[in-house]
């Protein structure tokens, strides 16, 4: 009886389920209303020094800062005042998941577009990093006081802004080296990592998809010395920003590429584009409606790209209309419901002047002869490059390309017939293409040129008169200066380049008056 009863009574001393979750109920309530109060009264620069202390305290990190009475705190917001995005907000976003270590037990998972698992602090959590022997503390302010709404329509939230204490005495080191150094980071990571697009227009809007075309200098069919040449220019234009500047021209540079169909002028921009990690708009003019249409398309493409106008030959307003008395000419503008050729001189020259980023311009043809020279003069089109037909050399890189064969007894013989005929490298493609074993092709590819050579039929099925006739001459030269440089064949190359020396710094403005902008390059 007396086991009953004391049995019963212990009962009663055990708490019940629901006195258990009131007690849970008034502990998390207690928690959050602390937490809110720590976020609201204590400032976030005071929050990182108490985090950076325990975590010395525990871990024994951050003990060079923690020991310092003088503590910088830096905040780095999203949106920087009017000039929008901060540039420093995302290259932290990207530099601080590399330097999380095991001391970090308080983190963020997911996976968005990418396909890497990622990963960031959460909550009060901190990471140090050191540089150069410096300790830095890096926290996340979720305050809401601290947060920065963010100005679109469509993003109501705010986000967190990254916050990065240290010690006074590293002041100097942190903005001059330090943060400069996380932005070099993340330029050279996004380049990398740039996911080209290419953009057509519809309806008049560009729309976007990704450029796929797997070409680079490498596997461009080229002269080596033409491809050498277009490469300079490139990363010369990229590094003369300052030069431009001082000049007071728009940091731009025009290209036209010229010669027959198949000849690799699409390859080439493709090239260009995967070489310098630039946007593609390729604009169709025969679907522009006027001038005003063409305008605003221009100005809608953005910096850093490569604007393409494909086949300008074909457009019967850019044609040379050198020959043409004014009135037809302008009979024909009022005539025509489209651009004229003002308008799109126009539109080209307004679009260098939008921006102070670098613009690249490439118109294409078959026939430069018919364009007219307003569109080609130095300043629009800075180097013209003649594509032209394969060569020794650029069979060489197709068959490196097609075969994976870079030598083979039947090279020889392929090389004599080349140099007496003209056979695209887009024909040439197609040949060795034709089965997997190198020896079968090669031979085949022998076979097709000797039945060229005699003029023998079977033309049709590998292209027309333009693809393949007899080469006229069989001699190449770059002319730069007083240098010759022989080549292979057929026709020449004339480089009339800048100072290939050329220093910015050392550029003086009266330099300017001497400067001549145009590039031939012809083979
Ligand atoms: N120089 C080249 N190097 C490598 N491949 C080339 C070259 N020229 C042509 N080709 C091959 O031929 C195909 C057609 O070439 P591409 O479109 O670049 O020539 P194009 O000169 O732009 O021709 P079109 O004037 O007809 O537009 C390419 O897909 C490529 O496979």
């Amino acid at each position: 009886m007396s086991f009953f009863h004391s049995f019963s009574s212990s009962l009663r001393s055990i708490p019940t389920a629901s006195s258990w979750f009131e007690a849970y109920v008034a502990l998390s309530t207690s928690m959050t209303l602390l937490q809110t109060a720590i976020n609201q009264f204590i400032p976030v620069s005071v929050r990182s020094y108490i985090m950076s202390r325990l975590k010395s305290y525990f871990f024994g990190i951050g003990t060079e800062a923690a020991v310092s009475n003088s503590l910088v705190t830096l905040t780095i917001p999203e949106m920087w005042e009017n000039m929008g995005r901060n540039k420093l907000y995302d290259a932290v976003k990207e530099y601080l998941p590399s330097k999380i270590s095991s001391a970090n037990k308080n983190l963020r998972v997911g996976m968005g577009g990418g396909k890497k698992m990622a990963m960031a602090i959460e909550g009060e959590e901190s990471i140090v990093d050191v540089f150069d022997n410096i300790k830095l503390t890096w926290s996340c302010s979720h305050n809401q006081k601290d947060r920065q709404p963010i100005p679109s329509p469509t993003q109501s939230y705010a986000r967190p802004m990254y916050v990065l204490c240290f010690d006074e005495n590293h002041r100097e080191k942190v903005m001059d080296s330090y943060l400069p150094h996380i932005l070099n980071k993340h330029k050279v990571v996004k380049k990398g990592k740039k996911v080209l697009k290419h953009y057509t227009r519809t309806r008049g809007l560009w729309q976007s998809s990704v450029l796929e075309h797997p070409a680079t200098f490498e596997t461009v069919a080229m002269e080596p010395a033409l491809k050498k040449a277009i490469l300079d220019d490139l990363d010369r234009f990229l590094r003369r920003k300052s030069f431009y500047k001082k000049v007071g021209k728009a940091w731009k540079r025009g290209y036209l590429l010229y010669g027959p169909p198949g000849t690799g002028k699409t390859s080439l921009i493709a090239a260009m584009a995967n070489y310098l990690k630039f946007d593609v708009y390729d604009l169709e003019l025969s679907a522009v409606h006027s001038n005003a249409d063409l305008m605003m398309s221009l100005r809608n493409t953005s910096n850093r790209s490569i604007l393409v106008v494909e086949d300008i030959d074909c457009n019967r307003e850019v044609k040379d209309r050198s020959g043409e008395d004014g009135d037809r000419a302008l009979k024909r503008q009022f005539k025509r419901v489209s651009f004229t050729l003002s308008g799109l001189l126009n539109s080209i020259d307004g679009l260098w002047t939008k921006g102070s980023d670098e613009r690249i311009i490439v118109f294409t043809t078959n026939h430069k002869d018919q364009i007219d020279p307003a569109l080609l003069r130095p300043g629009r089109m800075d180097m013209h490059i003649n594509l032209s037909f394969c060569t020794v050399n650029g069979f060489r890189i197709l068959a490196s390309n097609y075969l994976d064969v870079q030598s083979h007894p039947l090279f020889e013989q392929i090389d004599r017939l080349l140099k007496k005929l003209q056979v695209t490298p887009a024909v040439v493609a197609e040949e060795l293409m034709k089965d997997d074993d190198a020896d079968v092709v090669l031979s085949g590819f022998i076979n097709f040129l000797e039945r060229k050579e005699m003029g023998g039929d079977g033309m049709t099925d590998v292209g027309d008169e333009n693809e393949i006739s007899l080469c006229r001459s069989n001699k190449i030269e770059i002319e730069d200066g007083e240098n010759k440089i022989p080549l292979c064949r057929s026709k020449k190359i004339e480089i009339e380049d800048e100072d290939e020396d050329f220093d910015d710094d050392e550029f003086e403005d009266e330099d300017f008056d001497d400067y001549e902008f145009e590039d031939e390059y012809e083979f």
